[in-house]
């Protein structure tokens, strides 16, 4: 399922935030979202989800308006995994799990068989299949990650909206996540910070700085050890992985040259190294 983000702009707080942002995202593909604390990533993510509502622009899932879309609807198209999770429900772990298949229910009742089979099917998936009768609340921030990343899963969603998935996991489950993400053929759009795992698992990353969208394309050709500079403040150096021959980037500290501003194109312009990195 496309996502067409179109000029969107969103407030929070009565102040804009995210100004005049358009993203293509293609069916099947995987859209990073990188940048500082406070660049509009969330808010980003919460109106293309359709979990808030933009000041103007507009998002659509294969050409259709999601604000012309029901809610139950809407859930059964974009399955939403929010970067801060206050659930301290002393709900077992299926049952969280199982709340993904309620926009497929046909009203209340018991759980279908299938249903249960779908959740299952998520938290083997996730690694997390032996969670499954632990009770939610009394899991490890890791753990409560993946368990509801299954549940995101279990809803079955063509297209999933993934806030910081990669919170609180280790990094096996890190690569393990993202490699899963990469392997379904959902449409998702991701916000992440490591700027190398988001290379990795990305077919397309946005930088997003004070709201508004300053790259997008292909990882290799957005991330540059100028953009990072500018964007992050932090100085990098870019090196061809000994493994995989991918560019990877090795960070050394905060750029005292980093502007305070928002950074103007000429700053992106790449080093000869970076240009002949794989
Ligand atoms: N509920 C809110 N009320 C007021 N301002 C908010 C609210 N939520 C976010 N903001 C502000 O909106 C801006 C963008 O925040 P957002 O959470 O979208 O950034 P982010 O890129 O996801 O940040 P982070 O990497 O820290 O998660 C920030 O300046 C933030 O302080």
């Amino acid at each position: 399922m496309r996502v067409d983000i179109e000029h969107l702009a969103a407030h929070r707080g009565g102040r804009p935030v995210v100004s005049d942002v358009s993203i293509q995202v293609p069916s099947g593909s995987v859209l990073g979202l990188l940048g500082p604390n406070g660049s509009g990533k969330s808010t980003l993510l919460r109106v293309a989800s359709g979990l808030a509502a933009p000041s103007s622009g507009r998002v659509s899932l294969d050409g259709t308006d999601i604000t012309a879309l029901k809610r139950t609807d809407l859930a059964r198209r974009v399955a939403v995994m929010a970067q801060e999770h206050s659930e301290e429900f002393e709900m077992p772990v299926l049952d969280m799990v199982l709340l993904g298949r309620i926009p497929h229910g046909r009203g209340y009742g018991r759980d279908s068989d299938q249903d249960i089979a779908t959740a299952q099917q998520a938290l083997e998936r996730v690694g997390a299949a032996h969670l499954a009768d632990r009770s939610f609340s009394a899991l490890s921030g890791g753990e409560r990650q993946r368990v509801l990343f299954a549940r995101a899963l279990a809803q079955d969603t063509p297209v999933l909206v993934l806030d910081e998935p990669t919170n609180h996991l280790d990094i096996a489950h890190q690569i393990e996540l993202l490699d899963l993400i990469r392997s379904t053929d959902r449409t998702v759009l991701v916000a992440l910070h490591d700027l190398n795992l988001a290379a990795r698992s990305c077919d397309t990353v946005g930088v997003l700085h004070q709201g508004r969208l300053l790259s997008l394309g292909a990882p290799e050709e957005v991330l540059h050890t100028d953009l990072i500079r500018s964007v992050f403040g932090v100085d990098s150096t870019s090196v061809a992985h000994p493994l995989s021959g991918r560019r990877h980037f090795l960070f050394d500290s905060r750029s005292p040259k980093s502007p305070n501003g928002r950074p103007t194109t000429h700053q992106f312009s790449r080093t000869q190294e970076e240009t002949e990195a794989p």
